[in-house]
């Protein structure tokens, strides 16, 4: 790959990224995002605006002193304090940079600046000269370019390089501009201005219509080589684009984007997470290459793909952006395939028919419940196990319960293959359960033993029960989960009967203990 195909990487997410309503950092916060971006191998980092406050320049000034590698910029509007405070802020980086930018657009010019084009063309090479009189890497950027006509545009390029800017960035500042038309921009400028070479253009755009990383990607196919864009598209309305996107496309498609970037892509969640901290914007599930859901998998089609080749369903591996593994995730839409695999993952090795029948129970328990959380898989499998082969069984249960009133139970449970139904009250819905069984399954065991406890966290948790009976010397525990908690009871219940009525028919030597 030759050297113009390299693709430099400028991060703005403390600076525009930044600017987002309620995104702003400390000082500690905005060193540990500079930290990472330059551990990562980011280029150029956007570090803040000084003239904005003391504590921008405070913070462009520390992350100067700081950072090893990247090249440290600060922004200035195109006035030569905040020329002079910039180039302040970052005169103790190895490597500096200052970033000037005017408007260039006609709304622009006339409403905001209230200048003319021949004065703004001035302003560019008055402003920029001063800039490259303090340091000699130097941007220049046309606020709003693409809303610019393009012979003005030329003009005010052909002005920035030949007064010493080094790079030349045309943001599409209000994510107006589509690709094609991005690309062909780009194109353009490079036939027209003369001395077009001795500067790298640069992409910077934003999301309005959701196309900022397709846009930034046509500018580089139309010629620029610099991209300017945030940890997860941080940045003024709907963001900019992201670095995460912008740095996996590279990777994924260098059969058709051919092109490297020096971004270590293992530090990408990472970075994800601490920005989302920093910032208090949290990230979006489906968010490409750093949302929670970009390598997890529910539905039964694709988790079947996946156990059978993971590039069934993926484009990209998990590990090579700091995820450590792909997750299957159990949930109404899983099948067979990926429930088996659960299971032999959480040590259970289930015959046929148990496993379809916790296969079943497993789709109910997913139909009621948002999250199925291996805890809920394990009860539901514990149950199944120790629920084999019973002589009783919990067919329905329905319960009224309030203030007022007794509670009442109707419950109906298999015997021996007969269902029988009973209805019964009460001191509350589970005495009313406990004695309906008691009316349908007459016995004189004592109930020594009643604990329920949440299997996972949330209102839809699974309920796990544990029931002792007690009856002439011999006691039996069992064990009955269910996101309904009267249910999970006469579930548990059911199952310390079995055990019990099961012991009681064994020789009267066999000491009995608690499960
Ligand atoms: C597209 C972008 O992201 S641009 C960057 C946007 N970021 C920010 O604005 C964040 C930091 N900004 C600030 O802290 C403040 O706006 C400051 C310190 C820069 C300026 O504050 P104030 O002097 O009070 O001006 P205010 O913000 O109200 O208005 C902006 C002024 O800058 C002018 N201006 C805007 N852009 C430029 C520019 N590139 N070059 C020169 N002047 C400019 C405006 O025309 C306006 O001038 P006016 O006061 O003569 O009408
Ligand atoms: C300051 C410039 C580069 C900017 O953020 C924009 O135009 O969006
Ligand atoms: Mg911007």
């Amino acid at each position: 790959m030759s050297a113009q195909d390299q693709i430099f990487i400028f991060d703005t997410t403390l600076r525009d990224g930044e600017q987002s309503p309620g995104a702003s950092m400390t000082l500690e916060e905005k060193l540990q995002v500079a930290e990472i971006l330059d551990d990562m191998g980011v280029d150029i980092i956007e570090a803040g605006f000084p003239i904005a406050s003391n504590g921008d320049f405070e913070a462009v000034s520390e992350i100067a002193k700081r950072t090893k590698r990247s090249v440290i910029a600060g922004l200035a509007r195109a006035i030569h304090a905040d020329i002079d405070r910039a180039g302040e802020a970052v005169r103790h980086a190895e490597r500096g940079r200052i970033h000037t930018f005017v408007s260039t657009s006609p709304i622009h010019l006339e409403h905001q600046m209230k200048k003319t084009e021949a004065q703004v063309l001035d302003i560019i090479t008055d402003t920029v000269g001063r800039a490259r009189n303090l340091i000699d890497d130097v941007e220049w950027s046309a606020m709003d370019a693409t809303r610019t006509p393009i012979e003005y545009l030329c003009r005010c390029v052909e002005a920035a390089i030949r007064a010493g800017a080094t790079t030349i960035n045309l943001p599409d500042t209000v994510g107006y501009a589509t690709p094609d038309e991005y690309k062909s921009m780009f194109e353009q400028i490079r036939a027209r201005v003369p001395d077009a070479d001795k500067a790298i253009f640069s992409v910077h755009c934003h999301n309005d219509l959701g196309l900022a990383v397709a846009n930034s990607l046509a500018g580089v196919a139309g010629g620029a080589r610099q991209i300017e864009c945030t940890i997860n598209g941080l940045g003024e309305r709907a963001g900019n684009a992201a670095l995460e996107e912008i740095v996996m496309a590279i990777r994924t498609r260098s059969d058709v984007l051919p092109y490297s970037c020096s971004v270590e892509p293992r530090y990408l969640t990472r970075a994800s997470k601490l920005v989302s901290a920093v910032s208090g914007f949290p990230v979006q599930f489906n968010k490409a290459i750093v949302g929670k859901n970009a390598f997890a998998h529910e539905s039964g089609i694709h988790q079947d793909g996946m156990l059978k080749n993971a590039e069934t369903y993926e484009i990209m591996r998990p590990e090579d952006v700091g995820v450590k593994a792909t997750s299957l995730v159990m949930g109404k839409h899983s099948g067979r395939h990926a429930f088996r695999q659960k299971l032999e993952e959480l040590g259970y090795e289930i015959g046929d028919n148990a496993f379809e029948d916790a296969f079943r129970r497993f789709k109910d328990l997913a139909d009621r419940k948002k999250h199925v959380y291996d805890e809920d898989i394990e009860a539901l499998v514990e149950n199944e196990i120790a629920t084999q082969g019973e002589q009783i069984k919990v067919i329905a249960l329905t319960v009224i319960a309030g203030t007022g009133s007794a509670g009442k139970a109707i419950l109906t449970l298999d015997v021996d293959g007969r269902h029988e139904t009973r209805e019964c009250t009460g001191d509350g819905p589970i005495d009313a359960t406990f004695n309906a069984i008691k009316t349908i399954v007459p016995h004189d065991a004592r109930l020594s033993l009643y604990q329920v406890h949440a299997v996972t966290e949330g209102t839809d948790a699974q309920a796990e029960v544990s029931v002792r009976l007690e009856s002439n010397g011999r006691m039996a525990t069992g064990k009955g989960a269910d996101t309904d908690t009267l249910v999970a009871s006469a579930r548990a219940y059911i199952s310390a009967l079995n055990r019990l009525i099961a012991r009681q028919s064994k020789p009267d030597h066999q000491e009995l203990k608690a499960v």
